[in-house]
């Protein structure tokens, strides 16, 4: 293994964090981190700060305070949001980015040629090896038999599996993922939470999601996020015993977190 592998366990390390829209702190101290290989699925109620969490590793957003450090060596507060997809984090956000008249396998080979760090010096034509990187990736995200048809026709969850795996052709160390199954049916969202568990042998992996069903069921750690603070974090077995965390969900109407405890 490369020195580099070996020093580079924590992908995300956060301290305290601050950031601020006008006087108001949507993020307020948090601190945060995340091992190497983790599905990590981040929660808490409307509001809470999750998704200007995920803005501010992505560069979208700003930290007015607080250290974002990525690989334990590039602070992620200093750069572009380009410069941030560079250094190897990629995000799928809500809002679908495909090309419609495209096919599947365009899209994926589109999405691929857009790494700058190795295809810009590279020629146009796709290679034998991109074809083979293009073809395992529509195998993880289960649309070989749909490469050639136009990505317009793919249902909801095709849509989103395809997207993932654009993400994925950039090949990043770690995914931001927005409540991936945020509209789909129950066997779209299970086959949703298999595909997390393969590409998690391949990058680390935040999570944002309000189903708690499916954070139990998939989530290896949690971490619970209340006025833009860390409320707390641990194994969902962990969450759902944590008084705050029930009195913050029981003390909304509908309190998930009530219906995922009594499922368990
Ligand atoms: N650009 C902005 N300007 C002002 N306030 C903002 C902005 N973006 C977010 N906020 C506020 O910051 C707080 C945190 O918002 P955020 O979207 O991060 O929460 P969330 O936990 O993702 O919520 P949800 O689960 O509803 O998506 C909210 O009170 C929101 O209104």
């Amino acid at each position: 293994m490369k020195r580099n592998q070996l020093r580079k366990q924590n992908v995300l390390q956060c301290k305290d964090v601050v950031v601020s829209f006008g006087g108001f702190r949507a993020i307020n101290h948090f601190s945060f981190s995340i091992p190497r290989g983790e599905l990590h699925f981040l929660i808490g109620p409307n509001g809470a700060g999750k998704t200007t969490f995920l803005d501010v590793l992505c560069g979208k957003t700003k930290a007015s305070e607080g250290e974002v450090i990525f690989q334990e060596e590039h602070d992620l507060t200093t750069l572009k949001e380009f410069e941030i997809v560079r250094k190897g984090i990629g995000r799928k956000f809500q809002a679908p980015s495909i090309f419609p008249n495209l096919t599947v396998y365009e899209n994926l080979e589109i999405a691929m040629k857009q790494d700058k760090r190795i295809w810009s010096i590279l020629l146009a034509k796709t290679t034998v090896e991109q074809k083979q990187d293009i073809e395992a990736q529509l195998e993880l995200i289960g649309l070989s038999n749909l490469k050639d048809v136009q990505a317009r026709i793919l249902s909801h969850g095709q849509k989103q599996w395809l997207e993932i795996g654009m993400v994925m052709m950039q090949k990043p160390d770690l995914l931001l993922l927005d409540e991936p199954i945020a509209g789909m049916t129950e066997e779209e969202e299970e086959k949703t939470g298999e595909l997390l568990l393969k590409l998690k042998q391949k990058c680390t992996i935040i999570v944002v999601e309000h189903d708690m069903d499916f954070v139990r069921k998939f989530a290896e750690r949690v971490t619970v996020m209340h006025e833009g603070r860390l409320l707390c974090n641990g194994s969902m077995a962990e969450v759902q015993a944590n008084e705050r965390v029930m009195e913050v969900y029981l003390g909304r109407k509908g309190g998930e977190m009530n219906a995922a405890t009594s499922t368990a």
